[in-house]
């Protein structure tokens, strides 16, 4: 690896603590791992460190910018286009090209850093894997340890898994998905590496961690020259695109690759940053492959930025899909922007998984993906994410059968129509209905996700449906909203109106039917309490959380040797 060849190392700065090799300033609270160790070495923690040293700043700024516009809006704003941006939306310019080893996008698997996991997701058929350090990984120490090591296993393709229980061995084949890494969104602290005194950035230590031990491999066997290649999550604004971009910048000087090598993809998936897409893909120019429809935090962010808005209040989360007036606005939009500056117009995620034990169900399930994919791909979108190996074969078909041999859609569906839609259009208030069974539904979906999650789980099937940190976000503030604003639950007749007795009953009530379905003895050992309790705090906090995962990680941050875990 090339840092610590150009000298970059500095021995008399070393300090060996607990195990672990520190560089000075640098202090590592997670518990010591032989394994850990070869992700954890000086050199990749001064990498990491000075990323830190030079950013820290520029994110503290962007997260107190982040305060302002929330101010704003709970003051009535609404977001919309910056007039002082107009030049960038008007301008005629394009990002740099894509690199011929992601031109086909067409199918591409998402999934957490498990290792059995990346080893089935590389060999699924899909085009992409994106491994996830966020939406789908509760990010305890051992995950994003143990992710680390196996995304290095897995770049240079040494990667292997003995299933003891079914005497199986996983292996990758010859032809493998692409690899795009997604870190954490940039709220988030790493509690386990202290860099100066302070938890470090969660998603600069993903970054770091990963880049530092695989560029050159991923280059080599996997990018064609070009890479690594990334998923930026969760972004509000193009100033924190900007942040990345000289993230970006900064890691290729050190490691003497070419500007340009990194590539990402942005995932659109808060409501201010629909306004911005053109602003993010300007800043990330040379670093560009795309935009993403992130649908579920989409819906999340509606909520949350219009939480002091009662006027504009969500039906039924089942009822919020992509036909809804302000999703089909957001993605087309995001189709046009993209094919306008020449980079990929991913789609987003289908809820729906096979149901094994249920042939009518899961056929139903299917067809849902399949109407989901056929309505993107006919939209315009270059390809789109799927949850599931099973799945890859359906929307591959749909895929190839509307695209042909074409790699993508970037020349020939320029969605010029959509260069009509409006900030109206974006923010218009999503029909339907609302319902004691909705309520019921994000209580009982909320409280099991949350408690598979303080157990190290950070995507799960619930009810056929996938669910991850994103569509449980939705059910906390959608609970939230309701009872801040007493809503009547208009879609079952009754008119009940909600309240802190009803859904302290609703609680209760759920909580019996989780334990029954579950069995008791799971029950008993899981996390279910305390899941209850942090959800049930977060829904009728008078504020509403900036997070559901904020305040839960410091349920899952252990420290050794043992010390306060609170941030
Ligand atoms: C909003 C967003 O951010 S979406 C992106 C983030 N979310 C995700 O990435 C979710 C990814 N998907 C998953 O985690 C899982 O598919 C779940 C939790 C939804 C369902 O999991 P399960 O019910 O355990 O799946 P199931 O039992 O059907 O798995 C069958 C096989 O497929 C594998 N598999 C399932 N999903 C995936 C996946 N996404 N990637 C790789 N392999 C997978 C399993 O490992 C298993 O392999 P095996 O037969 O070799 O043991
Ligand atoms: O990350 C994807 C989303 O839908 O959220
Ligand atoms: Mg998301």
């Amino acid at each position: 690896m090339g840092l610590g060849i150009n000298g970059y190392t500095s021995p008399a700065a070393r300090k060996i603590t607990g195990g672990y090799d520190l560089p000075e300033g640098v202090d590592v609270r997670g518990r010591y791992d032989d394994e850990f160790a070869k992700i954890l070495t000086n050199d990749a923690l001064l990498f990491v460190a000075e990323l830190q040293r030079e950013f820290r700043n520029h994110i503290k700024y962007a997260m107190e910018c982040r305060k302002e516009a929330k101010m704003r809006y709970n003051r009535g704003g609404l977001p919309g286009f910056d007039p002082a941006t107009r030049y960038v939306r008007e301008g005629e310019w394009t990002c740099a090209a894509v690199p011929p080893a992601v031109a086909d996008r067409r199918v591409e698997i998402t999934g957490p850093v498990e290792r059995k996991m990346i080893i089935n997701a590389l060999n699924s058929g899909a085009k992409v894997f994106m491994a996830d350090f966020e939406d789908a990984l509760s990010p305890s120490w051992e995950n994003l340890m143990r992710g680390q090591v196996n995304l290095k296993d897995a770049v240079d393709g040494t990667i292997s898994f003995h299933d003891q229980a079914r005497n199986r061995v996983y292996k990758l084949n010859d032809q493998t998905a692409k690899l795009f890494v997604r870190p954490r969104g940039w709220h988030l602290p790493e509690a386990h590496i202290f860099i100066d005194g302070e938890p470090a950035t969660g998603c600069l230590v993903d970054f770091g961690l990963y880049f530092y031990h695989n560029f050159a491999a991923f280059r080599r066997n996997q990018g064609g020259g070009f890479g690594p290649f990334f998923y930026l999550p969760k972004m509000e604004h193009s100033r924190e695109a900007r942040i990345w971009n000289n993230v970006f910048e900064k890691a290729e000087r050190m490691a003497g690759i070419e500007r340009g090598s990194i590539r990402a993809t942005v995932l659109i998936e808060t409501l201010p940053a629909v306004f911005q897409m053109d602003e993010i893909l300007y800043e990330l120019r040379d670093h560009s492959v795309g935009l993403n429809c992130g649908r579920w935090d989409y819906i999340f962010s509606y909520v949350k930025t219009f939480q002091a808005h009662p006027d504009r209040l969500l039906p039924d989360r089942v009822q919020v899909g992509m036909s809804q007036h302000f999703m089909r606005s957001y993605s087309d939009l995001l189709i046009r922007t993209c094919h306008r500056r020449g980079v990929h117009a991913m789609g987003g995620m289908a809820a729906q998984i096979p149901i094994r034990d249920d042939p009518g169900a899961n056929e139903a399930a299917m067809e849902l993906v399949k109407k989901d994919k056929l309505r993107e791909v006919r939209a315009g979108h270059d390809g789109t994410w799927s949850a599931h190996p099973g799945l890859i074969p359906p929307i591959m078909e749909v895929f190839n059968n509307n695209m042909g041999n074409s790699p993508h859609q970037i020349h020939t569906m320029k969605r010029e129509d959509a260069s009509t839609i409006t900030e109206e259009d974006l923010l218009q208030i999503p029909r339907g209905a609302r319902t004691m069974e909705g309520l019921r539904l994000n209580t009982r979906v909320g409280i099991q996700y949350l408690a598979a999650w303080l157990t190290g789980t950070g995507s799960v099937p619930l009810y056929n449906l996938m669910e991850d940190a994103a569509t449980a976000e939705i059910s906390r503030v959608q609970n939230w909203q309701w009872l801040k604003y007493g809503v009547e639950l208009n879609g079952d007749g009754f008119g009940v109106k909600v309240n802190l007795d009803l859904f302290g009953r609703v609680v209760e009530e759920e909580m019996t039917r989780i334990e029954k379905e579950v069995g008791k003895e799971k029950f008993k050992k899981g996390m279910y309490k305390e899941a209850s309790k942090i959800f049930t705090r977060q829904c009728t906090t008078p504020m509403l959380d900036d997070f559901l995962t904020l305040d839960a990680y410091n349920h899952i941050v252990i420290h050794r040797p043992k010390g306060s875990s609170k941030l």
